[in-house]
């Protein structure tokens, strides 16, 4: 693994990532509250792994749970392209759906799921959730509802769930910025 990567300063600490998950947890208990249907939780792997099992454990809101599997980057680049590596297997027609990954970017991979989620799955509505909203590359104008960040810049970043060639999601509390 080039060397180079691992520099670069922490944007979150574990507190920082502790009182995002509590806040957009308490948020969707709240949204849901009423809700005539029991919402999904669906988890965008593998970047929104982690996030979305912090989130989830702190609901109190019944859900059900489910994850799907996409992917568009190659090393720090979007190739433009979505791939479909596994759908979600729970009905999801008629239901209330949270979209959780780690981040959204230049919008692609939000942007195809809502529309197949709506499209071709018939579900109700679509809440999305990020740890980070990073603006300044946006190419899809993406429903953001909650996220924990808002990062201008446009490194690329790592740690908790956001990879280099699926290598660094593990580092906790984004330690490192790829330079
Ligand atoms: O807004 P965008 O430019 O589409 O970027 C955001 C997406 O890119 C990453 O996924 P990736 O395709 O790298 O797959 P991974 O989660 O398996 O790493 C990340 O987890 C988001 O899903
Ligand atoms: O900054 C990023 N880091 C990791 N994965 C990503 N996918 C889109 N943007 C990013």
């Amino acid at each position: 693994m080039d060397k180079k990567i691992l520099v670069g300063k922490r944007l979150l600490d574990r507190d920082d990532i502790e009182s995002i998950c509590t806040t957009i947890a308490k948020q969707l208990d709240a949204k849901f509250e009423n809700s005539e249907t029991l919402p999904v939780v669906v988890g965008i792997l593998k970047g929104g792994a982690p996030f979305m099992c912090d989130i989830v454990r702190k609901m109190k809101t019944i859900v059900s749970i489910d994850f799907m599997s996409v992917s568009s980057y190659s090393g720090t680049k979007s190739t433009g392209e979505l791939k479909m590596k596994m759908d979600i297997t729970t009905d999801i027609k008629g239901r209330d759906v949270i979209l959780v990954d780690d981040v959204v970017d230049t919008g692609l991979t939000t942007y195809y799921l809502v529309k197949y989620l709506k499209e071709k799955r018939g579900v109700k509505s679509i809440t999305t959730v990020f740890l980070v909203d990073k603006p300044a590359k946006r190419k899809f104008d993406v429903p953001v509802d909650y996220y924990g960040l808002r990062y201008e810049g446009e490194d690329y970043l790592i740690g908790y769930g956001l990879d280099y060639n699926n290598l660094l999601r593990n580092i906790f509390g984004s330690e490192y910025k790829l330079l």
